[in-house]
């Protein structure tokens, strides 16, 4: 998928993810999977951290409004508005809410989740929504970014808070998109899903610059059909 315009102003490198090379491979991948996904009629479409907002704006373009609900969950501030810049700018319609991952959703309702998550090797732990806040309004900027990819151990932190949610908030015939690195052991990632109700595979893959990438799609091993 073409990428949507966005616009950076020079303060929002420090504190909001740019579209980079995983962006792309994602943009690539759900280009992909168009069909697909318009197959399953999706009432609501989430990304989780949407960051610069192009990857939700990008598929918003894609799926009919009138059948689509789009919204991005990002924990950073400054992320939820440069995502409804992005969608001001390219006049798609995406909501976004500043938010830890999808904790506030009922259950089963997720019809397409996509996440690219922090996903490097870090010693650093994750924070709550409301030190990231603060670590925001205190202006400690650059701080705010190190959220966008630290990811803990085996870089899985915070994607594996979202596959231990996953069983109750994707809808019985969601389709769930992931991105992961190869540190973050992928293939491990797909035998726990298949050993839990859910069947997954690798639907794109990319070496850039010392980076191997992959895009996952996952979906329930038994699912209903609309
Ligand atoms: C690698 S960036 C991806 C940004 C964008 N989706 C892209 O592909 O360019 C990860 C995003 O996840 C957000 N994020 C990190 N932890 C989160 C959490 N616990 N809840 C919601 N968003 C989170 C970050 O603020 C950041 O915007």
């Amino acid at each position: 998928m073409e990428t949507p315009v966005y616009k950076f102003e020079p303060h929002d490198y420090d504190t909001v993810y740019e579209p980079a090379e995983d962006t792309f491979l994602l943009l690539d991948a759900l280009e992909e999977e168009l069909d697909a996904i318009a197959a399953r009629k999706p009432s609501l479409c989430v990304e989780i951290g949407p960051g610069s907002g192009v990857v939700l704006v990008a598929l918003s373009k894609h799926l009919p409004v009138a059948q689509t609900h789009c919204i991005g969950f990002d924990i950073n501030p400054n992320a939820c508005r440069m995502t409804q810049k992005t969608s001001r700018l390219n006049g798609a319609p995406v909501d976004v809410v500043n938010m830890d991952l999808l904790a506030g959703l009922r259950p089963a309702c997720i019809d397409l989740l996509v996440f690219n998550p922090p996903y490097v090797p870090t010693q650093q732990t994750t924070v709550s929504l409301e030190e990231h806040i603060d670590e925001f309004n205190s202006s400690k900027e650059g701080q705010t970014l190190v959220h966008s990819w630290a990811g803990g151990a085996d870089g899985r932190v915070v994607t594996d808070r979202v596959l231990t949610d996953l069983h109750r908030i994707l809808a019985p015939d969601g389709l769930f998109y992931l991105l992961l690195l190869k540190e973050n052991k992928p293939e491990e990632v797909l035998k726990q899903l298949n050993e839990s109700h859910f069947r997954g595979s690798i639907i794109k893959e990319r070496r850039i610059r010392g980076e191997h990438l992959y895009v996952l799609r996952i979906e329930r091993s038994e699912r209903s059909t609309k």
